[in-house]
């Protein structure tokens, strides 16, 4: 399919009256008609339109709303970045609503009042041409030198750009970042684009094993050479022969197995516990921690030697909160891998949840933020996951101006004062110091005149007295 034309509109109505007005109402735009939903997608199909204004009441049920439902989801279904605008009949919010909530770009009542229409229609292009730029550059800006490594950040741009190199030496290289940084995958770019790409890359996590296991687990060891030693079994080290040994968590490397690990780190040899023979291995180095090494060799926790063997290279992973842009970045890639995955219709993140990401300090880094996208992807109940899927705050308290801020303050003050005041406005007025007629200005000019009436109020008898007017 061709990409989205970014001039031309559909028009899904069964009025053909209504359709010529649409032609004349938008000259700049090539405005395509569909009378029916069968229609709209073969329009669709071959024309790709950036935007479409549907009727809800298509037939064969044009007095209800069914079929322009369908034809929502459908044309969503094969076209998701379009923007969808819904036409209600008089009155009917609800479906309105109900149609955000399934993706629409926005809704507009009838009868058609062209200037609003055009002012939403031209709204919607603009829009789309934006969504259609930040993913173009998102896409240049995505491209990570290494495939598995999705960022945008100068910093990890150029630890990748290492990493390229790195490959194409033998070199032991620590990697140091924070938990759920990406070393693994680092260390895995760095076997893949390298020449021992076709042997294995095998990983052992130092912290993660019991002291008396990780021995054998690193060595290997001979039959009989403990109880339950029953057969020969090679080690991590042996298994990584001709590819790569990802040593991960190597702070926490018992002593005696630093003097093991740097004896084949010097000698390229092994000896399998319980054995005598020094085995010859051809294996690449790469470890890992999170912890301050140095620190550890100071407080005497750590050799020197190893230390001094092991850092050849190192190559320290900024953590999430210092990769700007990477959040929003990853968080779309994950999202979308995982709506893939589930099947699930999840199209993006709302304005919310990409501002929440951004503002969150990511303690977790990239694995905490692949979690709460997971969840969200799971959560999301309309088409875009919002800060609550992800079991963030919403960031904008933190962004908005002082105006909002007031606004936002005394609407809740409001609420508060109306709630605890069994409904009464009057009552509601005194305890927060104003007038009625204040109030109710008030009420009136933060728009939550609906929410107060059909929440709480009971004062609808209570006329404002000519000295509360003054
Ligand atoms: N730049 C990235 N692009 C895509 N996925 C990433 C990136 N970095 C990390 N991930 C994913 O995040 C998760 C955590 O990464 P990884 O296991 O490599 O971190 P780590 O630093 O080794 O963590 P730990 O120290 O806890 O072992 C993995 O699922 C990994 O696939």
């Amino acid at each position: 399919m061709t990409a989205p034309d970014r001039d031309k509109l559909l028009v899904v109505e069964d009025d053909d009256g209504l359709c010529r007005q649409y032609r004349w109402a938008f000259p700049g735009r090539t405005v395509l008609t569909a009378n029916s939903r069968a229609e709209a997608m073969e329009v669709l199909e071959r024309e790709r339109p950036a935007v479409a204004v549907i009727d809800l009441g298509l037939p064969p049920d044009p007095d209800g709303v069914t079929e322009g439902f369908a034809t929502l989801h459908d044309l969503l279904a094969i076209c998701p970045d379009m923007k969808v605008i819904v036409a209600t009949g008089n009155g009917a919010k609800r479906n309105a609503i109900h149609a955000i909530g399934h993706g629409a770009h926005d809704f507009y009542e009838k009868p058609v009042d062209i200037d609003v229409l055009r002012l939403i229609v031209e709204r919607a292009f603009r829009l789309f041409d934006l969504e259609a730029e930040n993913r173009a550059l998102g896409a240049i800006a995505g491209s990570s030198p290494i495939k598995s490594v999705i960022t945008a950040a100068d910093s990890m741009l150029k630890i990748c750009r290492d990493i390229e190199k790195l490959a194409q030496t033998d070199v032991p290289v620590l990697l140091l970042g924070d938990s759920g940084t990406g070393k693994e995958v680092l260390a895995r770019a760095l076997h893949d684009l390298s020449p021992r790409a076709g042997g294995p890359f095998i990983a052992i996590n130092c912290g993660a094993i019991p002291e008396h296991l990780l021995e054998s687990e690193l060595f290997g060891h001979e039959r009989g050479a403990f109880t339950g030693a029953v057969r020969q079994t090679l080690g991590r080290v042996e298994l990584a022969q001709k590819g790569t040994l990802f040593l991960d968590e190597i702070g926490d490397l018992p002593m005696s197995l630093q003097v093991k690990l740097l004896r084949f780190l010097q000698e390229h040899v092994i000896e399998r516990v319980g054995g005598r023979k020094s085995i010859p291995v051809d294996a690449r180095i790469v470890s890992a921690t999170n912890q301050n090494l140095e620190q550890r060799v100071e407080t005497q926790q750590f050799r020197m030697d190893l230390f001094y063997r092991l850092n050849i290279v190192s190559v320290r992973i900024p953590p999430l909160r210092e990769r700007p842009g990477d959040a929003v970045l990853l968080g779309r890639y994950f999202l979308a891998r995982f709506a893939r995955e589930s099947g699930r219709r999840v199209i993006g993140l709302s304005e919310e949840a990409v501002a929440a990401l951004a503002a969150h300090p990511w303690p977790g880094n990239i694995r905490e933020l692949e979690n709460r996208i997971r969840r969200g992807a799971i959560m999301a109940e309309g088409r875009f996951v919002e800060p609550a899927d992800l079991e963030l705050a919403p960031a904008d308290a933190a962004v908005i101006d002082l105006r909002t801020a007031r606004q936002r303050a005394e609407r809740e003050a409001i609420h508060i004062a109306i709630a605890h005041s069994q409904g009464s406005i009057a009552t509601a007025a005194r305890r927060l110091g104003v007038s009625r007629p204040t109030l109710y200005a008030l009420i009136e000019s933060l728009g939550i005149a609906d929410l107060v009436k059909a929440g709480y109020s009971n004062d609808q008898s209570e006329p404002i007295t000519e000295s509360e007017a003054q």
